[in-house]
């Protein structure tokens, strides 16, 4: 097996007497979509806290391509090439689909832009800006309008491609398809195969359909613990999975 990317190893959160994250141990290898999936209050959201540094974990280690990360701070993570979308999107209402992927790619490139209402004009902001809403799949004639008018399936597509400008290894994805109607779902899935084998990424996803068409891995998370790690196929036979989990999920 190659060398993870990201390597989780004996992870522990602790919440009063509550255990969230229970001697977790989990890996992304290069380039692999890997889906980590369980029930509600399964301790994914603090899992992932713990990967982008906003949430200390009381014991462990968080590797990324060999690094320990856990002394880090949330943005020398993103130094190190770690990037992440959210629930609930981040961006700038008012402003444009162009404007909210140039100012995240602005704060990749940095101090050299040092103005952002002169440098959103500026051509080496805009044209990779455009090329990431093209790699996202955001129509044209949808670019130009404050982020507020458009569709939540819109804004899930923008937050992406702000989230691809910082050129990430590792891509953590929290619940893309969340409020997605089946048309947007589809989209998702599409662009996110395509990054596939480019950017290893850690899939949090309650879209079960979306997860197995994705993944090439999934772990499945109960009461903080890691109870299976596998492909779609090991995952779908897993008797402890089934007994835990995905008996209560239709369609899987
Ligand atoms: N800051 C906190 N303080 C106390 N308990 C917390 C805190 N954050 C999470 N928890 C608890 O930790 C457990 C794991 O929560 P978490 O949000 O990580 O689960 P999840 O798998 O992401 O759930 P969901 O799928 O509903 O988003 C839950 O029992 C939750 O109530």
């Amino acid at each position: 097996m190659a060398e993870p990317l990201l390597a989780v190893r004996g992870l522990v959160k602790r919440f009063g007497g509550l255990l969230a994250t229970d001697h977790l141990d989990l890996a992304v290898l290069p380039g692999e979509l890997h889906a980590l999936i369980g029930p509600n209050g399964a301790g994914k959201s603090t899992a992932i806290a713990q990967i982008t540094g906003t949430l200390r974990p009381d014991a462990g280690s968080i590797r990324l391509a060999g690094e320990e990360i856990v002394p880090l701070h949330a943005a020398a993570r993103v130094h190190r090439g770690m990037a992440r979308t959210f629930q609930i999107t981040q961006l700038l209402g008012d402003d444009t689909a162009r404007d909210n992927v140039a100012l995240a790619v602005q704060a990749r490139l940095g101090h050299s832009f040092r103005f952002w209402r002169d440098a959103r004009r500026d051509p080496a902001l805009a044209a990779p800006a455009e090329a990431l809403l093209d790699q996202v799949g955001l129509p044209e004639s949808r670019r130009a309008l404050p982020v507020a008018d458009l569709s939540h399936g819109e804004r899930k597509q923008i937050e992406l491609a702000a989230a691809l400008a910082a050129a990430p290894r590792l891509l953590l994805l929290d619940e893309p398809m969340a409020g997605l109607g089946a048309a947007e779902s589809l989209r998702m899935t599409e662009t996110l195969r395509g990054l596939k084998g480019r950017i290893g990424m850690l899939l949090v996803e309650h879209d079960m359909e979306a997860v197995f068409a994705l993944a090439d891995r999934i772990s499945v998370l109960v009461y903080g613990r890691c109870i299976a790690t596998g492909t779609a196929d090991e995952i779908r036979r897993d008797p402890a999975v089934i007994a835990a989990y995905l008996s209560d999920e239709e369609g899987v």
